[in-house]
């Protein structure tokens, strides 16, 4: 069906129609020409050519088959996994999971600049190979492999994947203590061709944790995503029975940064063990049952969770305290962005 001018609705259709016992089934091709009409509907005329015979039929219809006006927007929209959308015309944004740590791991990439520069949120050890694949097959270059902070449950892909792309450089907070390339403060931006991203700390699921928001301006994604690491989970958030997890702190990091942005703004966790792909500030602020509690009650949930230890904590803490490098000679002399 194709709609000119949200007036005029021009229609081709295949029919199979049941012309007699003694005919059997008929194949007919109808055009349809048809004009909007008040309530939602459309009436028209329906020309159906079966065989030699032109059958000429008015025609009414209860579903409008036109784009509601604002879904004209939709042609500029990059398609997220999980429904949602984002409008910038030269963003690249993929979100990869990865199932054994149930982690999320995020590559941007800004289409418009020749290099189409690019950045990985997250990568997980066991699957920089599918990583590097698909950055190798989109023709991309990769700037920064970024953590949000120094994971428990997982090592992190940044130590292979400069390895194997000589020229990536190691990212993460001057807050977590651990070592890289480059270790990033609250306020900083890392830049991607002409999209960046700024960073917020948020500490308290572990000291050095930070968020990483799209740029905001006219030029920069919109609506703005934030890549939340364990911060805030959807409908939950982080443990914070270790690594110097405070949930005071948490409370607050996630009120003042990550709620503090427009509703609209999707939410991508590092995280999700129930088959979640993204949330928005709007929707946590509603429905998050930890964080919509006063400080006293949110401190009473975290003290209670009774969660394990991730299994892999022994050997993840110490790996990724060098972003996963095992070679004590790479990447130990990170300086600021
Ligand atoms: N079972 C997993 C670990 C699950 C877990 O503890 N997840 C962390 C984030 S990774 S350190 C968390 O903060 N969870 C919060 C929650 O409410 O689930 C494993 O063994 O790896």
């Amino acid at each position: 069906m194709i709609s000119v001018g949200g007036r005029l609705f021009v229609g081709v259709c295949v029919r199979v129609i049941l012309l007699a016992p003694c005919c059997g089934l008929r194949i007919g091709f109808s055009l349809l020409l048809s004009c909007p009409r008040a309530g939602g509907g459309s009436c028209g005329l329906s020309m159906i050519v079966l065989g030699s015979h032109l059958i000429l039929r008015p025609v009414s219809f209860n579903v409008r088959c036109s784009l509601p006006p604002s879904s004209l927007q939709i042609r500029k929209l990059s398609i997220m996994p999980g429904g949602s959308g984002t409008s910038h015309p030269s963003l690249l944004f993929r979100q990869l999971f990865e199932k054994e740590s149930s982690t999320y791991t995020y590559l941007l990439a800004d289409l418009s600049d020749p290099d189409k520069p690019a950045v990985l949120v997250d990568p997980v050890d066991r699957t920089v190979e599918r990583d590097l694949n698909l950055i190798k097959e989109l023709g991309l270059k990769l700037l920064y492999a970024i953590n949000t902070h120094v994971h428990a449950d997982h090592v992190t892909g940044t130590g292979l994947l400069k390895t194997k792309l000589p020229g990536v450089q190691s990212l993460i907070s001057k807050a977590s203590g651990a070592k890289a390339d480059h270790y990033v403060e609250h306020g900083d931006k890392i830049q991607f061709g002409s999209l960046y991203l700024e960073v917020r700390a948020t500490p308290g699921h572990t000291a050095g944790c930070v968020t990483y928001v799209s740029g905001e301006g006219p030029d920069q994604i919109s609506p703005r995503l934030a890549f939340t690491g364990d911060a805030l989970l959807i409908r939950g958030c982080g443990r914070t029975d270790f690594q110097g997890g405070d949930p005071a702190q948490l409370y607050n990091s996630v009120h003042s940064q990550i709620f503090s942005l427009p509703e609209e703004t999707f939410l991508y966790p590092a995280h999700d063990y129930k088959g979640q792909t993204v949330t928005t500030v709007g929707e946590e602020k509603l429905y998050n049952p930890r964080l919509t509690k006063d400080l006293e009650g949110f401190k009473t949930i975290m003290s209670n969770l009774n969660l394990a230890y991730p299994k892999m904590i022994d050997i993840a803490l110490p790996s990724n305290m060098k972003c996963g490098i095992q070679d004590e000679s790479n990447g130990s002399t990170g300086s600021s962005l």
